[in-house]
């Protein structure tokens, strides 16, 4: 008979040998997330001679993408905000005929008092440009006025003031909170409104503890053009953003996208046909790791599965690291050492070599007598209803019935009792993520607020998810929900509380006594997709660099 079920075809395994008890190399590159990744891409590039070690059984750490069924979905990251370094990464992989960019027209929306408020279009009528400048938008002032019924008449002249006019002075020596500095500036509407959401819209976080000059440097800094302006006496940010704005264009003219790459709006949401993963996966396939192979092939640059337990310094300079791998302990000797691994996961392997970094990373997190950088449970859950389901009421301030879902997606301010925290619409964002007759859902839940949710079951959280959906999308007698996927990340975003850039340069000056050795993630370089490939490239800079003084 002809066999029932296909024979699981064996791997050849003449591709693969058992990985030598010790390994010598140039880099040792810890953590292959999409940081350490795409370092290692550069690196590989650069002609260094480097090992990729990853402690799960593929690359990409966060970035998970799941295709099934006719649907393709992200079990993390949802989109990245488009900058140069990921249209570069994309063209030197030959994966640029794979980008997909969101239609810039769909704007997010905020649930206020269970109905649904777009926050204006970017410049030129155009979409999200990264989430921060949807709300203070390009010139780095909040869009008020366009903000319909979202912000009340009060509301909306108290952010006028603090925009055109002016507000009292940042508090001497005193590092602020997201929700100080924001209520200082453009009022407690604003924050409560428009900000507190979208805090939770990137960090899951709680805007009482994050820094404002920590996790929204980039806006924070907007204060310090304004006053740097002679006439503008009491700081009114507005001009301060029209003055970084001019700045933005003048440094993105001096450093131009070379020609030959796709073009791009810069900020515009982003991934791949296929999902995020697409990444990951290609410079996996360019370190010569085939995707789906976790096994050790003969001149791969990768080593999955493979835990790093130890790292020590070695007499005359280098390092050498233990790791825990399927074939038992292996060692490598390195001349360069960069960890890319969450804080919590290296806080314990550094301590003989940078005891007092290792202390930095453990740090007493008196705000909740935590330990180290607070990172919080997210759940991200995808769910896909039929379209029918959809109530064909308009939005508020928009036009269609709601089965087009026209936008990026929507935000649960705390105040709306809604736990899930948002919701991408997908299907909306990007082609060919659903059939043509379901709408397909990206639902987070959980964060700095909600720590509960890491303790429930699966099917109360897509309950919860659903019940949300319902609040502001779904017509009573909608379907239960499709359910793809539901994947809790229980450490999923590093929190930049108060204390948190004192901390990186504490942990940056520790770093200088042991040369050649990085400890690197996105607690330090920034918890955006974009920001994790750009540091791929930058970093590639500094160990090449070193590589070449020691020769
Ligand atoms: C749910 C969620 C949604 C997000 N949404 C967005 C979004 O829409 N847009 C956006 O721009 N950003 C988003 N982010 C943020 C972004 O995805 C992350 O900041 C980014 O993926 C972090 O990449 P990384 O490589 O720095 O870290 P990670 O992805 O955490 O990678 C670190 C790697 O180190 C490995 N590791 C840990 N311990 C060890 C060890 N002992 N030995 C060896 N390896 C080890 C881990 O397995 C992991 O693969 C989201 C994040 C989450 C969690
Ligand atoms: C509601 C929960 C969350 C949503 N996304 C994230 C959470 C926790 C995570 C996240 N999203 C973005 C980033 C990068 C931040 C940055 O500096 O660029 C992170 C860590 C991106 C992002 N988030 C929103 C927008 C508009 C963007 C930029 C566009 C892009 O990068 O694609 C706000 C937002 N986040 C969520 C929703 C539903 C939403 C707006 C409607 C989900």
């Amino acid at each position: 008979f002809a066999p029932t079920t296909p024979r699981r075809l064996r791997p050849d395994l003449s591709l693969f040998s058992a990985a030598p008890a010790t390994t010598d190399v140039e880099c040792l590159v810890i953590g292959g997330g999409i940081s350490g990744s795409t370092l290692a891409h550069n690196l590989n590039r650069a002609g260094v001679d480097l090992l990729l070690t990853e402690a799960r059984d593929y690359l990409g750490g966060n970035v998970k993408s799941r295709k099934q069924d006719g649907f393709v979905w992200e079990e993390g990251p949802n989109s990245f905000a488009t900058q140069p370094s990921i249209v570069r990464i994309s063209h030197e992989l030959g994966i640029e005929d794979q980008l997909v960019f969101a239609d810039e027209s769909l704007p997010p929306w905020v649930n206020h008092n269970g109905k649904l408020h777009p926050l204006p279009k970017g410049k030129g009528g155009k979409g999200p440009k990264g989430q921060l400048e949807l709300v203070f938008g390009s010139n780095g002032v909040l869009k008020f006025g366009l903000l319909g019924e979202l912000l009340s008449i009060p509301g909306t002249i108290r952010a006028g003031i603090g925009a055109f006019l002016g507000h009292a002075k940042a508090p001497e020596g005193k590092e602020e909170t997201i929700r100080e500095w924001v209520t200082r500036t453009l009022g407690e509407e604003v924050f409560l409104r428009c900000i507190d959401p979208f805090v939770s819209g990137v960090y899951a976080g709680d805007p009482q503890t994050l820094s404002m000059k920590a996790a929204l440097g980039k806006i924070a800094r907007i204060e310090n053009y304004a006053y740097d302006i002679e006439w503008n006496k009491f700081g009114a940010i507005f001009y301060g953003g029209l003055a970084r704005q001019v700045e933005l264009t003048k440094e993105r003219k001096a450093d131009p996208p070379d020609p030959s790459w796709v073009e791009f709006e810069y900020g515009n949401p982003g991934s791949y046909k296929e999902g995020l993963a697409t990444l990951p996966n290609a410079i996996s396939e360019g370190l010569g790791q085939p995707v789906g192979v976790t096994e050790l092939v003969e001149g791969s640059k990768v080593r999955l599965q493979w835990k790093i337990k130890s790292l020590e310094t070695v007499e005359g300079g280098g390092y050498v690291a233990t790791f825990e791998t399927p074939e038992g302990v292996r060692t490598v000797n390195a001349k360069s050492v960069v960890s890319t691994a969450p804080a919590h996961a290296l806080a314990e392997v550094i301590r003989p070599v940078l005891p007092k970094a290792s202390e930095i990373l453990e740090a007493d997190r008196a705000a909740r007598n935590q330990k180290g950088i607070y990172h919080p449970p997210v759940y991200a859950v995808t769910v896909a209803y039929p379209k029918s389901a959809f109530r064909d009421v308009e939005l508020a301030n928009s036009f269609g019935p709601l089965r087009d879902l026209p936008g990026f997606g929507m935000l649960n301010p705390r105040s709306e009792g809604v736990r899930t925290l948002g919701t991408l619409w997908s299907s909306s964002l990007f082609p060919g993520r659903a059939p043509p007759d379901y709408n397909l859902l990206l639902n987070y839940i959980g964060g700095s607020r909600d720590v509960g949710i890491a303790e429930l079951t699966e099917s109360e959280v897509v309950s919860e998810v659903d019940k949300g959906c319902r609040t502001t999308l779904l017509k009573p007698d909608a379907p239960p929900p499709k359910l793809l996927g539901a994947k809790l990340w229980p450490t999923a975003i590093p929190q930049y509380e108060i204390g948190h850039l004192d901390l990186m340069e504490r942990l940056e000056k520790e770093e200088k006594t042991a040369p050649g050795l990085w400890i690197c993630g996105n607690y330090r370089s920034g918890v955006a997709f974009p920001d994790c490939v750009t540091f791929g490239y930058e970093h590639a800079k500094v160990v090449k660099e070193f590589l070449t003084k020691l020769k």
